[in-house]
């Protein structure tokens, strides 16, 4: 059995089609890219799979229960945790205290120094060790995105859902990035859903890819493969090439 399902997933704001019939499996411990051009629905996709927006039409299964439309608390209790493209941080809150939200939750017996540390422990994993009393406002963006996985990571998900992560990394802060994904799923066990414009980033690290284009999903399979697609091509890849 898939962890996640997909069936006939649709989407529609006023005249746009933003998913359109899209059907998917997302298979336990894998790390699965999600491409496509902007506007494709790639986080329109997410926000359906974690109960943000409403299907119009089209069901979610997880771990094969039948879940759609549940609230973005209950996927996350279930074992769904996402980071946003423009991240959401407590503002006014230290990075450690954003930590203690989602670690409250997923881990309610965990007090005290017990919880601190473990905060800090996940602040150091996503690279914000020296931090932990900064206020999230105060974090420059390649910062609040760490935070943001921390976050994530402190909810305990079985399924982590990560929304363009990489924006503004130099290189050596990607390829530690791309260490932190991988190590995510080797590590922590957790299946990976990424959406990413970084192709060679994807290419390096994801087993499978998914590509949206205009709402449809038109193709799957593994990267190098997806890559050479020409459906793919003309819709994405010539476009990243001419950027
Ligand atoms: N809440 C909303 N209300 C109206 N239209 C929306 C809403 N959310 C998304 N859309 C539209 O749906 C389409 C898909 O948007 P979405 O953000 O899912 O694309 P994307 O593939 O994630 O793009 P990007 O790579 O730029 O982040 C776009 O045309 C977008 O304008």
């Amino acid at each position: 059995m898939s962890l996640l399902e997909i069936k006939d997933a649709c989407k529609r704001f006023g005249g746009v089609q933003a998913i359109s019939e899209v059907s998917f499996r997302v298979e336990q411990g894998e790390i699965l890219g999600l491409i496509g051009p902007n506007g494709a629905g790639k986080t329109t996709l997410f926000n359906l799979i974690t109960g943000a927006i409403q299907m119009d039409r089209g069901s979610v299964l997880w771990d094969g229960r039948e879940i759609t439309g549940l609230r973005p608390d209950l996927a996350c209790k279930a074992g769904i945790s996402r980071t946003f493209q423009v991240t959401r941080p407590f503002g006014r809150m230290t990075c450690l205290e954003n930590v203690y939200v989602p670690l409250l939750e997923n881990q309610p017996n965990l007090k005290g120094k017990a919880r601190q540390q473990e905060s800090a422990r996940l602040l150091g994993v996503t690279g914000l060790a020296g931090k932990e009393a900064w206020l999230a406002e105060s974090l420059n963006l390649i910062d609040k995105k760490r935070l943001e996985l921390a976050r994530a990571l402190a909810a305990g998900p079985r399924l982590i859902l990560l929304d363009e992560v990489l924006g503004g990394l130099n290189t050596m802060e990607m390829q530690d990035a791309l260490k932190l994904i991988k190590s995510i799923r080797d590590e922590y066990e957790m299946t990976v859903v990424w959406i990413e414009h970084i192709m060679g980033a994807i290419m390096s690290v994801c087993e499978r890819v998914l590509v949206l284009d205009m709402g449809r999903l038109i193709c799957q399979g593994e990267p190098g493969v997806v890559c050479q697609d020409p459906a793919v091509i003309e819709a994405y890849l010539g476009e990243q090439a001419d950027a």
